[in-house]
């Protein structure tokens, strides 16, 4: 699966000018490309319109494939995309086993798949046992761990992460950040990763240097 990004660009609503020069990047299976640049010049922008939750109003330009499917053509949920914010976003209301479990395709939501796949899932995170935890009560890490499984077990074509990992301290961060990678690398998933971190930046394949 390769992400292809054919002279994208993008106006803010009300703007008259383009944020940032049309941009045209492959990323390859398994790669992950940093982009960096100043604030405002339309990094989380970028992602969004990936992802398919850009606000309204935006005019854009250019082409997003994956794997040759043109991703602006579906709904969000069609794209077969994963993001990760900087908030990990777990479902308040549910457990963790059971926002694991919201992101497993259809094939697996019997009772007994599902247990295992969470289960698994919870044992690659160093989080076994963690099922019925409230949410809540998780570390930060631990968060951003789960918030990654759920997404994996959606099965993801692509990942996108914006800013995942900025509010972790510096420790953690660069763990978080290995595991984050090294998941999705193991699974030949090509991976945008916005970032203000150098340790970040050098922790990705390439870097993609926005300017506007
Ligand atoms: N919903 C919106 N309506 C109007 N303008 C918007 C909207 N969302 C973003 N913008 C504008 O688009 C520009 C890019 O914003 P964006 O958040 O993509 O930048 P960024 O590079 O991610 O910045 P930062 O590093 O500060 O997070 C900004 O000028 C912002 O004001």
């Amino acid at each position: 699966m390769s992400l292809k990004l054919g002279d994208v660009t993008l106006i803010p609503p009300g703007a008259e000018a383009a944020m940032f020069a049309p941009l045209s990047l492959t990323v390859a299976p398994g790669e992950t490309v940093c982009i960096m640049g100043p604030s405002g010049v339309g990094k989380s922008s970028l992602i969004a319109h990936i992802g398919g939750h850009l606000a309204r109003g935006f005019r854009c330009f250019g082409s997003v494939t994956l794997n040759g499917v043109d991703l602006l053509a579906l709904p969000a949920e069609k794209r077969g995309v994963g993001v990760l914010f900087q908030d990990a976003q777990l479902f308040a209301h549910l457990s963790v086993g059971d926002n694991l479990a919201f992101g497993l395709r259809a094939g697996l939501r019997g009772r007994v798949p599902r247990q295992r796949a969470v289960a698994q899932a919870l044992e690659q995170a160093g989080l076994a046992g963690f099922e019925a935890r409230d949410q809540a009560t998780l570390s930060g890490g631990q968060r951003m761990r789960v918030a990654l499984m759920r997404a994996l077990l959606a099965e993801p074509r692509a990942m996108l992460i914006d800013e995942a990992f900025a509010r972790l301290d510096s420790g953690l961060r660069a763990e978080i950040r290995g595991f984050v990678l090294e998941h999705i690398g193991a699974r030949k998933i090509p991976a945008l990763m916005v970032s203000h971190d150098e340790q970040d930046a050098l922790a990705a394949d390439r870097v993609l240097q926005l300017r506007p």
